[in-house]
């Protein structure tokens, strides 16, 4: 019986009346008084009731492998982990330790500190995270909470993971790219090279439960079961509101008004409307007379960092907390103070297509499992409520049951540099849960295979092996990489982390005067080198925050760039490629800043053939045009936009817009994007200017030892 193999008890953990001397098996000292407190909550967790069940399941699968379904806030996410870590604990290590992966990286750091917690062990120490730029782990971690991402690199990469004694794929229902393929290298055992021999429990919401039971041959399933009677019927508005952010302002005010006690929780479709909603509750939520303190408004997304945990803490005042999120907080972030529920029945998600390379940014129904979860965070002893801002066919007649797996949504090219660096698969064999568009998967193998990082069998290149190593996009790495060869290697590194972590100003200037702090800040090569002037002005600001505000700079982004650039630099050291001093704004660091960037991003480039700011892409007959935030644009008197330009990314949203631009010239890309490249382009003016240049190029060096074919000879090195 499990509890014998593990030594515990059903209802295992002491009780404080137990003994005097009771020790915490994981660190040797005595249980706190906070134990015993976090111990009485944990135990009225509906998971709870499943205890020992999961426990045997995970001693005796016979495939390794346990499920566990249960509705949001039951307990699985904290509880499973914990677990687990016994489990591994009355193996004695021998087998591994515990990691658990999570879809987003703040879910990841915010567990970690309530399960340290509840565990009366030291965060960094025998619990810790890895999430992007932060490793909060140490020798002695048994239990880590790990982006599911950052794992899959690691899997990939020669940096390795230990041994797993147990793997805990938690919130699968989520969908999340690097989930879904973490289950299909397990399920294969493709991840058999790997030290260890892995019990893997994969966790999921009820509504993925019989996909992924047929996925993993029936598996044993512990059920949790949620409670009963204490979830409140939705209330339908008649129409999809013109306005969403006042409509759920209105909402949240009228509760306030009613006096309706608890805390509420408003979803929005978008990081901005999150925040324009939060401005508003700000502002008008003091002018609540005789309703008690005013309402605490608090932001939940991706760009809060740390501060994510102010949901969890109680407030002195007694005020009320408005909690205002979007899909992160379907499935994870269980609050249980939450009594009233105010849902947008939006998302705004992006999504990739691989025909055209661009990402558009979709304002599309929630599935309706993620309807029901949002309905089941209004939970409470009193009574609380749901209101949706909208009627009730609109989700049974327009949304998905389940939500969209981001295999199918995503650029796969990061996933099959991946795949192919510890070739752990074709991506063609790979049994993932919903396969992608074999269209999607080809033009990520035709992307890498440009870049130069496959070989002629298919397989990873020398150069296709370095680039895996980078957290970065390919082309990025790619670029990064080239700056070895151009001798710009500081200013590249910079502009991979602003590039990857802080992407500029996203919003208008509020006034005039922080319109005028921008434009200082704007350069004239364009926007790559503006990114890098406001990475070195935010450096010697000190990394103030007041002048992030001041300019409209988000300032955790920022400083995500600066440990960015850091772990980038620390990995070209160890993988032993030549650095350079720097040398920003130099006429020949100008033109090597370039060069670097045209090597990697040749992809990416688009003409302007008549001066109207039309941009025809080369790679396909659409036509777009730079971002209102772009530099060529938001200047005082431009002559004429750049008739050459590489960007960043293309968004066909709102209004088929290049972003974080810089003007080229066509020499370049026709002496460091391979021959092939060019060969392949669709017909257009632009192919026949570029081939008429090759051929005048190649005649004029003929014979001579001309700095450009010296410069095709550089760029060969890379292709
Ligand atoms: N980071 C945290 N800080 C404080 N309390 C937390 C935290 N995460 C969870 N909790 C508490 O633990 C309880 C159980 O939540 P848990 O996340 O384990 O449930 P779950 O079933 O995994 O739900 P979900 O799928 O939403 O994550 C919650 O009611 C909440 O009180």
């Amino acid at each position: 019986m499990a509890s014998q193999v593990l030594g515990l008890e059903e209802e295992s953990g002491p009780n404080p009346g137990d003994s005097e001397l009771a020790v915490n098996p994981f660190d040797g000292l005595p249980f706190s008084s906070r134990y015993y407190e976090l111990l009485e909550q944990r135990r009225s967790l509906p998971i709870w009731a499943a205890r020992f069940t999961f426990l045997e399941q995970l001693e005796s699968s016979p495939s390794g492998v346990v499920l566990v379904s249960g509705e949001p806030g039951s307990g699985k996410s904290t509880q499973i982990p914990q677990w687990c870590a016994e489990f591994v604990l009355a193996r004695g290590f021998q087998k591994g330790r515990v990691t658990v992966t999570q879809p987003y990286p703040l879910a990841a750091l915010s567990l970690a500190l309530q399960v340290a917690d509840e565990m009366d062990l030291t965060l960094g120490h025998e619990v810790g995270y890895s999430i992007p730029q932060e490793d909060c782990t140490g020798p002695d971690t048994l239990l880590r909470f790990c982006w599911d991402r950052l794992l899959l690199q690691e899997v990939a990469s020669t940096r390795g993971t230990g041994v797993w004694g147990v793997l805990v794929l938690d919130e699968a229902q989520e969908r999340s790219v690097a989930s879904d393929l973490l289950q299909g290298l397990l399920r294969d055992a493709r991840l058999g090279n790997l030290p260890g021999d892995p019990r893997v429990v994969v966790v999921t919401d009820p509504a993925l439960e019989p996909k992924l039971q047929a996925f993993w041959g029936n598996p044993p399933v512990v059920h949790v079961l949620g409670e009963t009677g204490r979830c409140s019927t939705p209330v339908y508005r008649d129409t999809v509101p013109t306005d969403r952010v006042e409509a759920a302002c209105q909402a949240v005010l009228e509760l306030c008004r009613k006096e309706a006690p608890g805390d509420v929780l408003v979803y929005l479709p978008s990081e901005e409307e999150i925040s324009l909603c939060c401005e508003s509750l700000s502002r008008d939520g003091g002018s609540l007379e005789n309703q008690g303190p005013p309402p605490r408004v608090l932001p939940l997304h991706p760009g809060c960092g740390q501060a994510v945990q102010a949901v969890y803490e109680d407030i002195e005042s007694g005020a009320r907390k408005v909690v205002v999120t979007h899909w992160l907080a379907d499935f994870s972030f269980s609050l249980p103070s939450i009594r009233h529920v105010i849902d947008s029945g939006l998302e705004l998600r992006s999504v990739y297509s691989p025909q055209i390379r661009a990402e558009s940014q979709v304002l599309r129904p929630i599935s309706k499992c993620q309807a029901e979860a949002r309905r089941l965070r209004a939970t409470g002893i009193l009574p609380g409520s749901c209101l949706c801002l909208y009627p009730k066919s609109f989700l049974e007649l327009e949304a998905p049951p389940l939500p969209q797996p981001r295999v199918c949504e995503e650029n796969l090219s990061p996933l099959i540099l991946l795949l192919k660096r510890r070739q752990i698969a074709e991506p063609g064999e790979c049994h993932f849960l919903d396969r992608p568009a074999p269209e999607a998967l080809m033009q990520a193998l035709e992307d890498l295979d440009y870049l130069a990082a496959l070989d002629d069998n298919g397989d990873l290149s020398d150069l296709g092996v370095i680039l895996s190593e980078f957290p970065l996009a390919p082309d990025l790495a790619k670029a990064l990489l080239a700056s070895c060869e151009f001798d710009c290697v500081d200013e590249m590194l910079t502009l991979a982390a602003m590039l990857t972590a802080a992407p500029g100003f996203t919003r208008p200037p509020l006034c005039a005067e922080e319109a005028a702090l921008r434009r200082a800040l704007e350069h004239v090569d364009g926007d790559h080198s503006s990114l890098i002037q406001v990475y070195e002005a935010f450096i010697q600001s000190g990394a103030d925050k007041a002048w992030c505000q001041a300019r409209g700079l988000n300032w955790a982004a920022l400083c995500q760039a600066h440990k960015l650039r850091g772990e980038l630099l620390e990995l070209m050291q160890r993988i032993e490629l030549p650095l350079s001093q720097p040398a920003f704004g130099s006429e020949q660091n100008r033109r090597a800043l370039q060069k670097a960037l045209v090597s990697g991003y040749f992809l990416k480039v688009a003409r302007d053939t008549d001066g109207t700011g039309n941009y025809l892409l080369l790679t396909h007959k659409h036509v777009a045009q730079l971002s209102p935030y772009c530099c060529y644009r938001s200047r005082r008197a431009p002559a004429r936009p750049p008739p050459w330009v590489l960007y960043h990314n293309f968004s066909i949203s709102k209004d088929n817009c290049l972003s974080i631009v810089s003007e080229i010239q066509p020499q370049m890309l026709v002496e460091l994007a391979p021959p092939y490249f060019l060969s392949n382009l669709p017909p257009s003016e632009s192919k026949d200017f570029l081939n008429q240049l090759r051929e005048e190029m190649a005649d004029s060096s003929t014979g001579s030892e001309s700095s450009s074919t010296q410069e095709l000879g550089d760029a060969c090195v890379l292709q």
